[in-house]
This record gives C-alpha cells, sequence and structure tokens, in this order.
C-alpha cells in the first residue's frame, strides 16, 4: 500500500547539541536504510519549512505505523498520514 506522509519536525531548542546531532545521524542512517529496500520511495524537503512529503510503500497500516514510530525523531515530529490508491485515469504501469 502506498501512503503520503507529511512529517514536520520540531526540535526543542534546549536539547543537548551532541543528543541532537546523534539523533540526525541515526534518522537518516534509518531513513536511508529504508529507501535502499524500497519501503520509503520518496522523500521531499517542503520549502521553508523544516518539513518533509513523503511517499511510503508498505504492507499496511501496522507496518506503516511501525516504520513511523521507530523514527529517532518521531518524539519531535508531527505526521500526517493519507492512504493512497491508484487513479482510474493514471497511465503509468509501473506507478502502483
Ligand atoms: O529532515 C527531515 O525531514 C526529517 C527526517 C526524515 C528523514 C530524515 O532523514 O530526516
Amino acid at each position: 500500500m502506498l501512503y503520503h506522509v507529511t512529517m514536520d519536525v520540531n526540535i526543542p531548542r534546549d536539547l543537548p547539541a551532541d543528543e541532537r546531532a546523534d539523533i540526525l545521524a541515526r534518522e537518516k542512517a534509518y531513513s536511508r536504510d529504508l529507501q535502499r529496500q524500497g519501503k520509503w520511495r520518496h522523500i521531499w524537503r517542503v520549502a521553508g519549512q523544516y518539513a518533509n512529503v513523503s511517499i511510503l510503500d508498505v504492507q499496511d497500516n501496522a507496518e506503516l505505523h511501525e516504520i513511523l514510530s521507530g523514527l529517532p525523531l518521531f518524539p519531535f515530529m508531527e505526521i500526517k498520514v493519507t492512504p493512497l490508491l491508484r487513479h482510474p485515469s493514471a497511465i503509468r504501469e509501473d506507478d502502483s
């Protein structure tokens, strides 16, 4: 199943710099691993915001929840999920 996910990040200003750097490094590795697996298909920065728009391709709601709640930045994110399905007018065969 495909999901459109928006992640707004809000890291507290008083988080120690080394802790922040550690979380960001773990977040990057976690996200890249899922991209290599094909589960995190797209990630885009939202211009002018510390936020991203992503497309995830996972088995079901339970797997999506497991992945999102495992994000190192999860405690500092507001996440919105929209489930997607193929549009009847879509012409790309390799995109569902
Ligand atoms: O920077 C972000 O948008 C938050 C987060 C999501 C993946 C990643 O590497 O960082």
